[in-house]
């Protein structure tokens, strides 16, 4: 089937029981592009991250991935073109951090009965890339919680899909590992193509490193484009009720209050 939009995103409203969370929301993403989502506590942007993901039951033809509805697609399918990283999580088993990256791999191992070079060779180099191989051996349930973040966003990667979806990414991480995996993903993204989106509270990581985001408020898009224009004084007054200064530096932007 044709498609225009890698993933696209078309009038989605949802609603948890009878509360309404989301209200006709939109997006187009393009491959190479870093995509953020922003806005208040509570205004539906991990939902939304969670119905492109296919974790809540999708209505009919609101989200189409490579063209395809992602409600019609298998399990398997959708788990080699989008991972996901979520918001929290625990893990309670005695798993080594290089088993749980390998655990990435799930969706080309035949349900990890057929482990082959090439995945051992994709698990080498993620550990490689984020940082984790001197904690290769340790287990993941003595890790420290931004220890266990980095495992968690290198089993995204280690699962090699094209889109790529995280929910507050560097919530539990210090400065250097924030701007680490910052640069990572963007560097996927990048040389690799990716489509990355990442629900990101840190309005200064958010100006500064991504290419479009979307400017969330009470379950509806208030703002999208390019983070110079939507992130204005105005526009985070309307949707934080906050006023804030924009100081511009040189390439650098930072927002104070
Ligand atoms: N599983 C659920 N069942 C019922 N209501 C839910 C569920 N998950 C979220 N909600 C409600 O949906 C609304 C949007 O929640 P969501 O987690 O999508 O917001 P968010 O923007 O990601 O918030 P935060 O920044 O606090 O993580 C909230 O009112 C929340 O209470």
């Amino acid at each position: 089937m044709g498609y225009e939009v890698p993933l696209q995103v078309k009038n989605l409203s949802f609603a948890y029981d009878k509360q309404d969370v989301l209200h006709q929301v939109e997006g187009d993403f393009y491959q190479g592009t870093f995509y953020g989502i922003a806005g208040p506590n509570g205004s539906g942007k991990s939902t939304w991250l969670k119905l492109m993901a296919g974790l809540n039951n999708c209505p009919h033809n609101r989200i189409h991935i490579f063209g395809q509805d992602i409600h019609k697609m298998p399990r398997m399918t959708l788990a080699k073109k989008i991972s996901f990283v979520p918001q929290m999580f625990n893990m309670k088993y005695a798993f080594t951090v290089e088993e749980v990256i390998m655990m990435g791999r799930y969706p080309y191992t035949n349900r990890m009965t057929n482990i082959t070079q090439e995945d051992y060779d994709k698990v080498e180099k993620t550990l490689f890339e984020t940082n984790l191989m001197s904690l290769r051996n340790r287990h993941v349930n003595e890790l420290s919680g931004g220890e266990l973040q980095r495992v968690v966003i290198a089993r995204a990667i280690a699962q090699d899909t094209d889109i790529i979806l995280l929910d507050e990414p560097i919530s539990h991480l210090d400065v250097h590992y924030q701007f680490e995996i910052i640069a990572l993903l963007k560097e996927i993204c990048r040389n690799q193509n990716k489509i990355v989106i990442s629900v990101l509270h840190d309005l200064n990581i958010t100006m500064n490193h991504c290419d479009h985001i979307f400017l969330m408020k009470e379950g509806r898009i208030i703002k999208q484009g390019e983070p110079l224009k939507i992130l204005t004084e105005e526009n985070i007054d309307e949707v934080y009720n906050l006023k804030v200064n924009m100081l511009i530096n040189h390439d650098k932007k930072w927002i104070t209050w």
